[in-house]
Order: C-alpha cells, then sequence, then structure tokens
C-alpha cells in the first residue's frame, strides 16, 4: 500500500471509533481529509445526529461541503474524540504536527478532547522525534527577534514561506518558524522553553496528548498509550 493508500485506510478504520450523537474533532491535511469524507459518508449512511469542531478554515470548509454540522469550538459542552493527522510519531506515541500550519487550532482542540487518534501511515513513524522540522507560531510582531533567539538556542530556525518571497500565515495570522530537533535530548525542556518565549503562541510537539495512531498498513497496526492508574 502506498502512503494515500494507508491514510485512506486508517481513516475508514478510524470510524470504529466514532457512534451517533457524539462530538468530533476533525484534523487538518490530507489524511484527515480523507477521515472527513469517510465520516461524512457514514453520517448521511445511518443518519446519525453528529456534531464536529474544525481544527482549521480548510477542514471546516471540507466539512461543511460534505453536509456536516460544525459548531464553533466555544459553542460545544465537550468534545468526544478528535481524529487527526501527524508528521512523526514516536513509539511513546509523541510527536510533531503543524506540517498543515494547524498546530495552534490543533493543539486547542486535542487538549479539550476526550480521546485522541492519530491516522498516519508507515512513514510518519519514527523511533526518536527530530526527522521532521518542528514547526512554531509566532506573532508577527517580533517575530524576526524571536528567530534570533532560536539561532541561539542551536535550533537552526528557517521562516516558512509561502513562496519566494512571502512568508506563510497561519488561520490566526501569525507565522511559522520551523526548527531542526536532531540536536535536541530533553523534548519537554525544550517545548517549557518554547512556550516561556514571549511571541511565540505555540508550538508543534505534542507530548501525552494523543491516546491512540492507527497506522493504515496491510494489516491495520495500532498504538495505544496505557491508561494512567
Ligand atoms: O499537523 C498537521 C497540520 O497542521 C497534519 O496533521 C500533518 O501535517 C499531517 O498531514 P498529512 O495528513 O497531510 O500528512
Amino acid at each position: 500500500m502506498n502512503q494515500n493508500e494507508q491514510k485512506q485506510h486508517a481513516a475508514q478504520v478510524a470510524l470504529a471509533r466514532i457512534q451517533d450523537h457524539m462530538t468530533v474533532g476533525l484534523g487538518t491535511g490530507s489524511t484527515a481529509a480523507y477521515f472527513i469524507k469517510a465520516l461524512s459518508k457514514r453520517v448521511h449512511e445511518e443518519d446519525w445526529q453528529l456534531t464536529t469542531v474544525a481544527t482549521s478554515k480548510e477542514s471546516a470548509e471540507l466539512a461543511r461541503s460534505l453536509g456536516l454540522r460544525v459548531q464553533d469550538i466555544d459553542d460545544v459542552a465537550a468534545i468526544d474524540v478528535t481524529v487527526d493527522g501527524a508528521d512523526e510519531v514516536d513509539p511513546n506515541l509523541d510527536g510533531i504536527k503543524g506540517g498543515g500550519a494547524a498546530l495552534l487550532f490543533e493543539k486547542v482542540v486535542a487538549l479539550r478532547s476526550k480521546k485522541n487518534i492519530w491516522l498516519v501511515d508507515e512513514s510518519k513513524l519514527s523511533p526518536r522525534l527530530g526527522s521532521f522540522l518542528l514547526p512554531i507560531e509566532v506573532i508577527e510582531f517580533g517575530a524576526q527577534q524571536v528567530y534570533r533567539t532560536l539561532v541561539h538556542m542551536n535550533l537552526h530556525p528557517r521562516f516558512r514561506m509561502k513562496n519566494e518571497e512571502e512568508r506563510r500565515y497561519t488561520d490566526s495570522g501569525h507565522q511559522i518558524i520551523d526548527v531542526d530537533l536532531s540536536q535536541q535530548n530533553d523534548l519537554p525542556a525544550l517545548a517549557r522553553q518554547l512556550k516561556a518565549i514571549t511571541g511565540v503562541v505555540e508550538h508543534g510537539l505534542f507530548l501525552g496528548i494523543c491516546d491512540e495512531v492507527i497506522i493504515g498498513s496491510q494489516p491495520i497496526k495500532t498504538l495505544t498509550r496505557p491508561r494512567e492508574a
């Protein structure tokens, strides 16, 4: 199975975790899009009363175009489960997200969800996080100053570009600086350091957030986080 087939396969398997009347968080990216399409089909076939919350304008538009009910996160009492993709996942179910520049909304939704499921193809699995550049979302004002701080932290930053001249902006009007984790040994400490930089809004390290990873290989594989006692 190629990567897209694995993403589609994982999306199909994730449907078994969804029930009528749930509030479902919708991730962003190509894998999340496969899930949104599969979910809308199931909702129409079964005549489910489902509510969704989207993690980007792109996913909200796709979901609405397919007839799903999309609510503002502030208008739902709870999110039962969020299904998203990921850029890199390690054996502890920690991961890097934000390749699609939606990390801020993705983290807001994930942290308000009772359960988080990531759908990946095998290429996203890694024994140690760091092959994918870590996205850091920064406000525009003083972005160059934050960039300098990241240089001093030995993170080899680079602004994400939309094209040769223009920087990439997120749905919230922020910029993205991608950094290199290959020299970093203590990711929880780095996550704390990054959050403490004024001007940084969020980073794409999702540590201790994901409950289940569905790998769309044939046969399907899943990784689950052991429940804390
Ligand atoms: O974090 C994300 C968007 O911000 C995506 O989940 C991640 O980039 C994976 O994307 P894809 O499913 O297209 O491989």
